[in-house]
């Protein structure tokens, strides 16, 4: 087999960006808001070779559907170029457009909702021939749809050509899908979770099929799926995307093997299915993914981050550092508070910085005072703070106390920084692939010494 990096790339994508709704909302219009768009897609760079079967993983409502549909021209970029084949997708005459329509295909999730239940299945498969006008004489276009339906492994395909997709199951109308895809014999094909709602016993069968057409069709596949067993499985490369951004992209056993990225860490982590090395603990990213609507500032990952980077000539622990910037957060979204406080018991502002020191973390990433206290408070003393640090957590203690939020998180904002809030990642090289974190960039990983003992291994070489 050809090496991925001899081939020639077919899909060149540079910065791609999709905002959904920029129209103002009526909460933007009573609160004098500019409008908030959704970030769907928000600056996404990636190389697919002739040949790759590129994945690309990450939670619901990262982005992954988006950028699949503008691939394929079911959605305008609103920033940003693609290329196929060496030309740019946005700036096509009909001619090339047309022609584009056919090499390029995309198969969906839900076989059920894909297919029209009052077309037969020859007429669904043999649709796309006349569309783009390619076998006009009945009889050809028969024998070609009948020659798919028995690749896909629908045969004798005479039996299903007049049968409707509600006589079919769901692994047939999926065939027939990927079949109606095929007929037109494309190049590229991009997969949105093809098996994610085929009963578990079929799943491998549909998948090895794919393959197997991959090779019959000498075709491309972008393949989009939170199933990270499956990227394994399919994918020579894969892409992690978080909150519209790629975050790490490269060859997947490497990825899985040896994820750089603490948003892979904890993805993987997620999986159970996915044969992780032994000395791989559980990730302990914190909270919710943030609305696209509303990202936050820098690294979209940093507010979960276990790895999160202090600031320059910070004496203390990288962990100690995380727990002052998630109090730094509480503050900021208000569940610190002094009637928080007051319901919670605590009445000076040690216990509310030992409350508010905290992480929502997995049980053994906690401190034993944390364990001890249900999670509830933690033991100032046993936390790795430099003295400016902790007075200037005290001090903003007691202004939340006294009921002034902003004196406090002026005086966070003073002490409590980090480049991961204040610039977004550019991705980095990082020996097989791109990695989209400060700690990669050039000067960091050796800046941090000792306050960041728990990403030693996290530098620009390897
Ligand atoms: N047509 C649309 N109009 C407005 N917002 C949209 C539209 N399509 C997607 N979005 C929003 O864009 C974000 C990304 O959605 P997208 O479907 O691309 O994510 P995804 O990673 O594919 O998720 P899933 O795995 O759930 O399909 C989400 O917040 C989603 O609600």
């Amino acid at each position: 087999m050809d090496r991925a990096e001899d081939r020639e790339p077919l899909v060149e994508i540079d910065g791609l960006r999709k905002l959904f709704d920029q129209s103002q909302g009526i909460v933007d219009t009573v609160l004098g808001r500019e409008p908030q768009p959704v970030r769907a897609v928000d600056g996404v760079s990636l190389e697919i070779n002739q040949g790759d079967i590129v994945g690309i993983a990450g939670e619901s409502g990262c982005g992954k559907t988006t950028l699949g549909k503008m691939l394929v021209k079911l959605h305008e970029p609103t920033e940003g170029t693609i290329r196929f084949d060496g030309n740019d997708i946005t700036d096509m005459t009909r001619e090339e457009e047309r022609e584009f329509r056919k090499r390029v295909q995309m198969i969906f999730q839900d076989p059920f909702e894909s297919l029209n239940p009052r077309m037969t299945v020859f007429d669904t498969v043999a649709e796309p021939l006349k569309i783009n006008d390619m076998i006009g004489d009945y009889q050809d276009r028969r024998e070609r749809v009948k020659q798919v339906l028995e690749d896909v492994g629908l045969g004798p395909a005479e039996v299903y050509l007049d049968a409707f997709p509600d006589e079919l199951s769901g692994g047939e109308r999926q065939r027939i899908a990927i079949a109606r895809a095929l007929v037109v014999d494309p190049d590229f094909i991009v997969c949105d979770e093809p098996v994610s709602m085929l009963d578990v016993s079929i799943r491998a069968g549909v998948l090895n099929l794919m393959k197997e057409l991959q090779d019959e069709y000498d075709l491309t596949y972008l393949f989009i799926s939170h199933d990270l067993s499956l990227i394994r499985y399919m994918c020579d490369r894969a892409g992690i995307m978080y909150l519209g951004n790629m975050v790490e992209q490269g060859p997947t056993d490497d990825i899985i093997d040896d994820p750089k990225h603490p948003y892979t860490e904890a993805l993987f982590d997620a999986v159970p299915d996915v044969e992780l090395g032994e000395d791989r603990r559980r990730a302990n990213a914190t909270g919710e993914v943030p609305s696209p609507r509303n990202p936050p500032s820098g690294c979209r990952y940093h507010p979960r981050c276990a790895h999160i980077i202090p600031p320059d000539g910070w004496t203390g622990s990288q962990e100690a550092f995380r727990r002052a910037y998630q109090f730094k957060l509480k503050v900021r979204r208000g569940d610190l508070s002094a009637d928080g406080a007051e319901s919670a018991g605590i009445d000076d502002a040690r216990g509310l910085v030992e409350h508010g020191l905290t992480l929502d973390i997995p049980e053994e990433y906690r401190s034993a005072a944390e364990v001890e206290s249900g999670g509830s408070r933690v033991d100032l003393r046993a936390v790795d703070l430099p003295a400016t640090a902790r007075d200037a957590l005290v001090d903003a203690a007691g202004a939340v106390l006294d009921g002034e939020t902003e004196a406090a998180l002026s005086t966070l904002d003073d002490t409590i920084t980090t480049p991961c809030e204040s610039r977004l990642p550019d991705p980095q090289p990082s020996g097989t692939r791109q990695v989209a974190c400060h700690r990669y960039d050039d000067g960091v990983a050796e800046g941090l010494g000792t306050a960041n003992a728990g990403i030693g291994s996290a530098t620009a070489e390897d």
